[in-house]
């Protein structure tokens, strides 16, 4: 498949999702367990840049690529059978061009993810329940309140085969601080913003010798930020509930989730970049305009790709630090516009 080039206005990709059952071992797997036969719900999600006008093709490529590791013994399809060698292989089947990413999730909680560059990073995914407050934001704001939160968080780190296992190890002893507290009481997180703790993760994983490449924290299910050692990035998620008409003619309608991107620097008073429910409002006047409303006058062609144009042309303006959006029209299909950004993007 061939690539739009990646210009500063932004490109469009096509975004797809599907997932298999199958089963495994991993010989000499670092976690023994995995020496076992056992089996995962996989996941993959592929975003692949559009070229024009076209829609894609990306979601029916990915079903077939799929469908050959639906309910097999991966043994007999991989020597290895890791995470990255089952990547690997279904990039391959995909031919993916330059400016795709995508992820292999082997259940919810770790896997590989292939970045903009072409780099595999490997994840793990982790929960900790916590209080805190805010103890700087403007009188009346919610978060100046003691609240908590379910946090996630998902640590990044360059793909090498075994390299989780010591991670989680590393892990597990910031998760006893975090867990079960007030964040505010520890030191360094005065401001416990996700922002701040997505840093202090990696700082203190990093102290310990422990290469990153990111670290995200989801503060919740909506809205979250990430950290690469330099930038932060955060979004804030949305779903609206609209009818259009669809490119055959026909009416029909879907419930859409859209996600909010932005990259800026640290408000170090605030210990925010921008702030999640600011975000929420300065949108909210576009977000009245798509949630229960018929579309397909502003909307005409009636396809995904054109109401993210859409969408985006109006929210530029609204939110100059925007730098991707993600317009899922299912749980299993969407459209990306993004700026270039470096890094895992989960
Ligand atoms: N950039 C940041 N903004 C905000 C942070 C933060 O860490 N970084 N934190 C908060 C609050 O702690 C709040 O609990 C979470 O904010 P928000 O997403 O607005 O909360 P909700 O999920 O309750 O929002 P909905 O209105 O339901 O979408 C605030 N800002």
């Amino acid at each position: 498949m061939k690539a739009e080039a990646t210009e500063s206005a932004g490109a469009r990709h096509d975004w797809q999702a599907r997932g298999f059952e199958a089963s495994r071992r991993v010989p000499g797997a670092a976690d023994l367990r995995l020496q076992g036969r056992h089996g995962h719900s996989f996941r993959v999600e592929v975003c692949h840049p559009l070229q024009g006008e076209s829609s894609g093709g990306l979601g029916d490529l990915l079903s077939n690529v799929v469908e050959r590791l639906d309910y097999q013994d991966l043994d007999l399809l991989f020597s290895q059978r890791h995470d990255g060698e089952i990547w690997h292989w279904i990039e391959k089947q995909l031919d993916l061009a330059p400016g795709s990413h995508g992820c292999l999730a082997s259940g919810p909680r770790q896997g590989v993810v292939r970045d903009t560059a072409g780099r595999l990073h490997g994840w793990m995914r982790d929960r900790f329940e916590s209080a805190h407050f805010l103890p700087n934001v403007p009188a009346g704001h919610k978060c100046g309140r003691l609240h908590g939160h379910g946090f996630e968080a998902v640590l990044f780190f360059p793909w090498e085969e075994g390299q989780v296992m010591q991670l989680k190890t590393q892990w597990a002893r910031l998760h006893a601080q975090l867990h079960g507290q007030c964040l505010n009481e520890l030191r360094g997180l005065d401001i416990p913003t996700s922002e701040i703790l997505a840093s202090w993760i990696w700082s203190r994983l990093q102290a310990q010798g422990q290469v990153l490449t990111q670290v995200t924290v989801y503060e919740t299910a909506s809205s979250g930020s990430s950290f690469d050692g330099t930038r932060y990035r955060i979004w804030k998620e949305q779903s609206f509930d609209s009818a259009l008409r669809s490119p055959e003619g026909g009416l029909w309608g879907h419930t859409y989730r859209l996600r909010l991107g932005l990259s800026a620097p640290l408000d170090e008073m605030m210990g925010w970049t921008q702030d999640f429910g600011e975000v929420k409002r300065l949108f909210d006047p576009l977000y009245r305009e798509l949630d229960h409303q018929p579309l397909h006058d502003k909307v005409p062609a009636g396809t995904t790709l054109a109401l993210l144009d859409w969408i985006v042309a109006r929210t530029r303006p609204l939110l100059p630090a925007l730098d991707r959006l993600d317009l899922y029209d299912t749980p299993g299909s969407g459209k990306v516009w993004t700026l270039p950004i470096h890094g895992p993007l989960r």
